[in-house]
């Protein structure tokens, strides 16, 4: 219990209640994405689950709808390794909704073997920071017009052992599947930091997360790390304590001074020498306009 009770600590205890508020969490279908939405949804938050499968979202929607008693949970695709699906959801939402308060980049990938996206990124890179990049970007107008708001990036601890390989951001020269995980939480973390340094007196500020060890489907691509997950399940976080550090940026009060930091545990936790490199985070801001075709400013 005691060895449980270290793995599975920081709770956010915020009493924050969402009335007329509107949040998006994307990779809401599932996992810790799924319990982030539906405790938004609990405080009275209209919340968009953004979904690569739309079917399985409806599946989920309904059920927190039922569980909460908040109807206005709605499901929209977003499949974050196709930029056009990324640019469609944008659009349309943007038609739809006058404000977005919250922006729960919570959607990832580990350890798939060598892949691409539609537009040719690698697929750690492209869906865990291209797909969040492009999103945030396309919603920011929006962010700010509703400000104050906030930009929750869903890193990892793994981001430790990330580097970024500017001569191989697509994996092309070498490629490993965990490695290449790390690196695009590692990507997280930075966008996170350079993104607070030009959100500065915006009113919309945005902070980067490690959940914890979460039981989930993140290690679907993985038979030993399935096996690691189903052994140790009784010692991981459950996906509800998972949310609770996304909940504790989205929510606590007077969080704003602490824009860009790194939090686990609902507490500010340290980040890798890699992380706090601000010559990194601005080469990749930079070069992840150039891929996504963003005007750099
Ligand atoms: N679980 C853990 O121990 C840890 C998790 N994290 C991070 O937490 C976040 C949530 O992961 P977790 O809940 O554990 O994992 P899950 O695999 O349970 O959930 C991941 C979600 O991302 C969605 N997703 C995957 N690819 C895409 C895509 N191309 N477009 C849109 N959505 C997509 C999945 O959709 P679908 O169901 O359709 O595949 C699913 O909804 C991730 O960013 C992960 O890196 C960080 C540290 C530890
Ligand atoms: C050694 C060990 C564990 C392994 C932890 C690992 C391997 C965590 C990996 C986390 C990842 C990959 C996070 C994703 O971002 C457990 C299961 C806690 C149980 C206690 C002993």
């Amino acid at each position: 219990p005691q060895i449980r009770k270290m793995l599975s600590s920081g709770v956010c205890t915020s009493a924050v209640q969402l009335p007329g508020k509107v949040a998006v969490v994307t990779g809401a279908n599932t996992g810790i994405g799924k319990e982030t939405a539906k405790e938004l949804a609990q405080r009275g938050a209209r919340v968009y689950l953004a979904c690569r499968d739309v079917q399985k979202g409806e599946l989920v929607a309904r059920e927190i709808q039922i569980v909460t008693g908040n109807q206005q949970v709605l499901v929209r695709k977003l499949d974050l390794a196709d930029t056009k699906s990324i640019r469609a959801f944008a659009k349309d939402f943007l038609a739809e909704e006058k404000h977005l308060h919250i922006l729960i980049n919570n959607a990832g990938v580990m350890m798939c073997p060598y892949s691409k996206t539609a537009d040719g990124f690698e697929m750690h890179m492209g869906v865990n920071h291209l797909g969040h990049f492009l999103l945030t970007h396309l919603l920011l107008d929006k962010l700010k017009e509703s400000a104050p708001s906030r930009v929750v990036n869903v890193s990892s601890l793994a981001h430790h052992l990330g580097r970024i390989h500017f001569h191989n951001l697509q994996g092309e020269k070498f490629y490993n599947a965990g490695l290449a995980y790390c690196h695009s939480k590692l990507a997280n973390i930075l966008f996170t930091q350079e993104l607070a340094r030009r959100l500065k007196g915006s009113g919309v500020t945005t902070y980067s997360v490690h959940p914890g060890t979460v039981n989930s489907e993140l290690v679907r691509h993985s038979s030993f790390m399935k096996w690691m997950w189903w052994l140790f399940s009784f010692f991981i976080k459950t996906p509800q304590q998972g949310a609770q550090t996304s909940l504790y940026c989205a929510l606590t009060e007077g969080l704003e001074v602490l824009s860009g930091h790194h939090f686990s545990d609902c507490r500010v936790a340290w980040v890798s020498a890699q992380a706090r490199n601000e010559t990194t985070a601005r080469r990749l801001w930079d070069v992840s306009c150039d891929l996504l075709g963003i005007p750099m400013d």
